[in-house]
């Protein structure tokens, strides 16, 4: 299914004509589906893949991480762009603004292939910018390994001597988000058939002569006239017949390079959407999981850690939990209110959703009572007892609801969807007292995909928001990797 809110979201962008921004024949890509339903970044368990990369590229944490769980392919980004259009800055502001993922940088220009010492005895006649300088047999090999999840050794070329080094590698592990930046990414159409994503930077000829010279004298060790005699041989004429003309590939063409911010954080806001919409998210619209950050992940790893004390438990579940009920306040309606300020100036703001009540499903549901109390002073709070008949069989035993629930809006606790049952009897029930489903928002810490799959079928227009989707069920139908017995944990009686 297609992200509709965000290719609407751009579009309109593009139609307000967001200063130069230009995005041209904009398809914004939804990425390669997942091997299975728990293959998301926002799914629990283990943590993604590191990334790692020498001093071009980025890591998330300073860690390296071994690929250890089946993970949704990365996202790929291929930004090209005539000789020092500004590719590389642009790469930094991504990645700088996607600090929260692992991303990872990889340049063409490690596919040179070097040098022979014929050839480098007159390297001022070799056409470093003809498609034919890169080994890209090896770039799709790198770049294959990469989308599988696979750590590769990328080469590293020097620009001095025009040569590979031979013995020593880049070591780059699988990333969330894989950027290939180079003059010549999107000529060949198997490099660009990787690409979710491709950002063609566009800046003026003369400005990028300029920074050419400045860089190639002061880095890369050329005279002045030697720069200008390969550009006019070989960079200049290149461009025009092979990085031009692959301009028409790009999803967005970003003017001025590293100095348009707005593109940037469009494009940066378009990528987090993508990594952030949990592939049952696409299936069921309803379904909200709140944007993953590390900070979402680190509580998720002390409350999952079997070996975590009950305060620790109960304050890292408190936390997140909190975040939950504010995020499910977001689903509710408002109305517009305009109130006066203490300067005198009228400020047009709106008005919280009045007619509320929570209600949770005994016993663990009662955990998050405090939070949502503390959000909305005064809520009330029914309850309804599920009794467990065997392994995947329930049992409504007792309830106690508002009397005026139908016209509620009603946010369901319980912290955890299995596989459904305990969610579906009470949904079940506040329909029967005349709740409309679209008027119920199930907020949960952590929801197996078979929980999501049942509750959103039988019920639609119902909302659940949760902060993290679980691998699924293990044979006795507990939640995996999960947390365990949760309401045992969080009251004290786990023994
Ligand atoms: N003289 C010389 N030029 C080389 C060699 N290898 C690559 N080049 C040049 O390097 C250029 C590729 O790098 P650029 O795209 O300019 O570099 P970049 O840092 O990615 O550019 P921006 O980030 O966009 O500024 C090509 O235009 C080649 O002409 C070499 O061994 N010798
Ligand atoms: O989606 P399901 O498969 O129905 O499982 C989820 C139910 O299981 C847990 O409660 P539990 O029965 O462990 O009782 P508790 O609230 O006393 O912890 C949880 O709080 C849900 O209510």
């Amino acid at each position: 299914m297609p992200d509709k809110s965000m290719d609407d979201a751009m579009e309109s962008a593009v139609g307000a004509h967001f200063s130069g921004l230009r995005l041209e024949a904009l398809r914004l890509p939804t990425p390669s589906a997942p091997s299975s339903p728990s293959s998301s970044s926002s799914s629990a368990g283990p943590l993604a893949n590191g990334a790692l990369s020498n001093g071009a590229a980025v890591h998330a944490n300073g860690a390296e991480l071994v690929p250890n769980s089946p993970l949704r392919q990365p996202f790929v980004i291929g930004v090209s762009g005539g000789t020092a259009s500004g590719k590389t800055t642009v790469c930094d502001m991504i990645i700088q603004q996607l600090h929260d993922h692992r991303v990872v940088l990889i340049n063409q220009d490690s596919f040179y292939r070097g040098l022979t010492a014929e050839e480098s005895a007159s390297a001022q006649d070799y056409n470093f910018d003809h498609p034919d300088a890169f080994d890209t047999e090896q770039l799709l090999e790198c770049m294959g390994q990469l989308k599988r999840a696979l750590p590769v050794n990328v080469p590293i070329y020097d620009f001095t001597n025009h040569r590979r080094c031979s013995e020593r590698f880049r070591k780059v592990n699988a990333s969330d988000v894989i950027i290939l930046e180079g003059i010549l990414v999107f000529h060949d159409q198997s490099v660009r058939n990787l690409m979710d994503m491709k950002i063609f930077v566009d800046t003026d000829a003369d400005i990028r002569l300029a920074r050419r010279i400045k860089r190639d004298n002061l880095e890369r060790g050329r005279t002045v006239s030697s720069v200008l005699d390969q550009y006019g041989r070989f960079v200049k004429p290149a461009f025009e017949d092979f990085v031009l003309p692959s301009k028409k590939y790009a999803d967005v063409i970003i003017p001025r390079g590293g100095d348009n911010h707005v593109a940037v954080d469009l494009i940066v806001q378009h990528i987090r959407t993508k990594l952030g919409m949990h592939d049952l998210c696409k299936i069921f619209p309803n379904v909200y999981v709140v944007q993953s950050t590390f900070q979402i992940r680190g509580m998720h790893t002390l409350i999952r850690d079997r070996d975590v004390t009950t305060p620790d438990f109960v304050f890292y579940s408190d936390r997140l939990i909190r975040l939950i009920v504010e995020h499910g306040l977001g689903h509710l309606p408002f109305t517009e209110k305009q109130i006066v300020t203490p300067t005198g100036s009228v400020y047009m703001g709106v008005d919280f959703c009045k007619k509320l009540c929570g209600v949770s499903i005994v016993r663990s549901g009662e955990s998050m009572e405090n939070a949502l109390r503390a959000c909305c002073k005064g809520i009330k709070i029914g309850k309804i007892l599920i009794h467990r008949v065997g392994d995947n069989g329930q049992q409504l035993i007792y309830h106690k609801l508002p009397m005026d629930i139908a016209e509620r809006h009603v946010l369901l606790l319980d912290p955890v969807l299995g596989t459904g049952n305990s969610a579906s009897q009470a949904i079940d029930l506040l329909i029967r007292k005349g709740v409309p489903e679209e008027r119920i928002i199930f907020l949960n810490l952590i929801s197996a995909p078979e929980g999501i799959h049942c509750v959103c079928k039988r019920f639609p227009r119902l909302k659940i928001v949760t902060s993290e989707i679980d691998s699924g069920l293990s044979e006795e139908f507990r939640v995996i990797p999960g947390l365990g017995e949760y309401g045992d944990r969080y009251f004290g009686t786990d023994n």
